[in-house]
């Protein structure tokens, strides 16, 4: 059986980069395992974020259960099953978060993980091209980071609404004061998708230390007693069993639960009822599961030549391929939105609580992402911390069966009001005077949607994710509400971390790719000895 030092399980934002910086020492012998293919080749143009949203050779396709509060509805559950995992699919948009997140988790017990801790291994991740290294940005990382070089007077004609709507802008939202409407700044570097996979595994699989398998899927945990000491993964047909001091598990807010309850690691009556062994209790396993919900206004535009819904169809397809091609520019280039807001619901509030995203065009259907047949632009907004809690378990012992996903939005009523405020605020941007010359009539949900209750009420019928699982393995001292302690160790079991966004205790304050890289960073330092 091969035997290494570390085993980490998904090459996703936090594994790769855990691989990449643990192979920075020589004597560290790494095995990375991926279930997916070593890279797709759509992969390094932003537009594979929708072109991969539903293509099985690179997403793993996973579906929520239908549930009353969102219509009894399946909603598509899209995570990256690639080299990179989501990082190489999602929608480029890099967000760190603001500081109060991160000093909440320290607030909550997780030492080691306050703004004061954490703001360091942001700096170092990055290569922000258009900044000078103030706010802490970082210069001299592996991942380079820049904001959407797109120009369109309707990208001005929203700004000048924001600000006579009452919202400010902001040179850096990145910085410790997220609040405004701006520029997006994105994981991608002249026209190129700035993977984890593209910035940090590919240059350390040059290192003879590092040994990455993909088409590797990971079907378990190795228990001796109370101790991890290796997996079980099948390659081409057949079960391979490798061994390591220390096994890590970064499959992600959907896998690492499952590959816990698939070890024997959970709630004891669930792991009964699919027939598997309990080796340990632990009843925090795949609970307190957060997303965040993604509603979307749709206006048309009376002006064709700002929207893509004009300018990429037909003909306009190729002029953009053209333009791509010989600039790295155009549609193709951009990410999921060139401009977001972060805004408060409440002038009283600290701090933002709805995130918006503003995009030149409109898609017919959020599982296919087709373009809309006439000029149009959406708004998306989402609240930024929520509450409800769900979750996600096994549906069977079978590791190829998707687990179970029940998001349970809205259930909270903080998080009713905040959407249904962040929708009237949609709205009273786009209603501003300097948007006149664009803004045509709602097209959905339409004008017929007023009250409170008829914003929820089509919140809930029509709303999707925003991709953001989270908190499946949540971090925090010893009891019934975590999994893992502020070393990422799963409580309870020697030889075991998990080191993904299922270890967050509570949302970021934005998209979570970035947030997800730092917890590769840090397991790498608490592995390494430095945190
Ligand atoms: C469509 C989409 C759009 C998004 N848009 C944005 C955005 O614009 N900005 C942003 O900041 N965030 C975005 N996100 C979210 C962000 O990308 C993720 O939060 C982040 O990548 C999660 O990192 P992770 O390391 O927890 O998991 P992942 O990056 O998902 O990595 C998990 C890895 O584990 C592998 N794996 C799973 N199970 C197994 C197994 N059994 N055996 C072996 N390997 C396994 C997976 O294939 C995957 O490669 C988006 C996500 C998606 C899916």
């Amino acid at each position: 059986m091969a035997e290494y030092d570390y085993i980490i399980v998904g090459a996703g934002s936090a594994g790769g980069t855990l691989a990449a910086r643990l192979t920075e020492i020589p004597t560290n012998k790494v095995l990375l395992l991926e279930a997916g293919a070593a890279s797709h080749p759509y992969s390094r143009m932003p537009l594979s974020f929708g072109l991969l949203i539903d293509n099985p050779a690179a997403n793993w396709l996973y579906q929520s259960e239908p549930e009353p509060n969102t219509a009894n509805r399946v909603i598509p559950v899209p995570r990256g099953k690639v080299l990179g995992g989501s990082s190489s699919i999602n929608g480029l948009v890099w967000v760190r978060g603001q500081p109060l997140d991160f000093d909440t988790w320290a607030q909550m017990g997780c030492r080691g993980w306050s703004w004061r801790d954490v703001a360091p291994l942001f700096t170092r991740m990055e290569n922000f091209v258009d900044g000078d290294g103030s706010n802490g940005r970082g210069t001299d990382g592996p991942l380079k980071v820049s904001t959407v070089p797109d120009q369109n007077p309707l990208y001005d004609a929203l700004f000048a609404a924001s600000k006579a709507a009452g919202f400010k802008t902001n040179p850096d939202y990145n910085s410790e004061d997220q609040e405004g409407v701006v520029k997006t700044q994105t994981s991608i570097y002249k026209g190129r998708r700035m993977s984890v996979a593209h910035c940090y595994i590919e240059p350390a699989m040059k290192r003879p230390n590092l040994h990455v398998v993909t088409n590797a899927h990971t079907l378990r945990v190795l228990l001796d007693g109370k101790r991890c000491i290796g997996v079980e993964y099948e390659k081409d047909g057949k079960t391979v069993q490798a061994r390591a001091k220390e096994t890590i598990l970064s499959a992600g807010g959907v896998a690492s639960p499952q590959i816990l309850e698939l070890s024997g690691i959970g709630q004891p009556e669930l792991l009964k009822k699919h027939g598997i062994e309990v080796k340990h209790e632990l009843k925090a396993v795949g609970e307190n599961f957060r997303d965040h919900i993604n509603a979307r206004i749709i206006w048309r535009l009376k002006v064709a030549n700002v929207s893509y819904n004009h300018m990429a169809r037909g003909i306009g397809a190729v002029t953009q391929m053209m333009k791509y091609l010989a600039t790295g520019g155009g549609f193709m280039s951009l990410p999921s939105a060139p401009l977001l807001g972060f805004l408060k619901t409440r002038p009283e509030l600290e701090t933002p609580d709805v995130q918006m995203h503003l995009v030149p065009y409109s898609i017919k259907d959020p599982k296919t992402r087709k373009l809309q047949d006439f000029p149009s632009m959406t708004i998306a907004c989402y609240q930024l911390r929520p509450e409800s809690l769900g979750s996600i378990h096994i549906r069977s012992a079978d590791p190829k069966a998707h687990p179970s996903i029940r998001f349970n939005f809205l259930a909270d009523r903080i998080d009713q009001d905040a959407m249904t405020a962040g929708f009237r605020m949609m709205r009273r941007i786009v209603d501003a005077k300097p948007m006149d010359a664009y803004r045509d009539e709602e097209f959905s949900p339409g004008p017929s949607v007023q009250s409170d209750e008829e914003i929820l009420t089509w919140i809930r019928n029509n709303s999707q994710t925003a991709y953001h699982p989270i908190g499946t393995c949540r971090m925090g001292p010893e009891g019934q509400n975590t999994v893992v302690d502020d070393k990422l160790r799963v409580h309870g079991i020697q030889g075991l971390r998990i080191a993904d966004a299922s270890i967050f205790p509570t949302m970021p304050s934005g998209n979570t790719n970035a947030p997800s890289i730092m917890v590769g960073e840090k397991m790498a330092d608490i592995l390494k000895g430095a945190a």
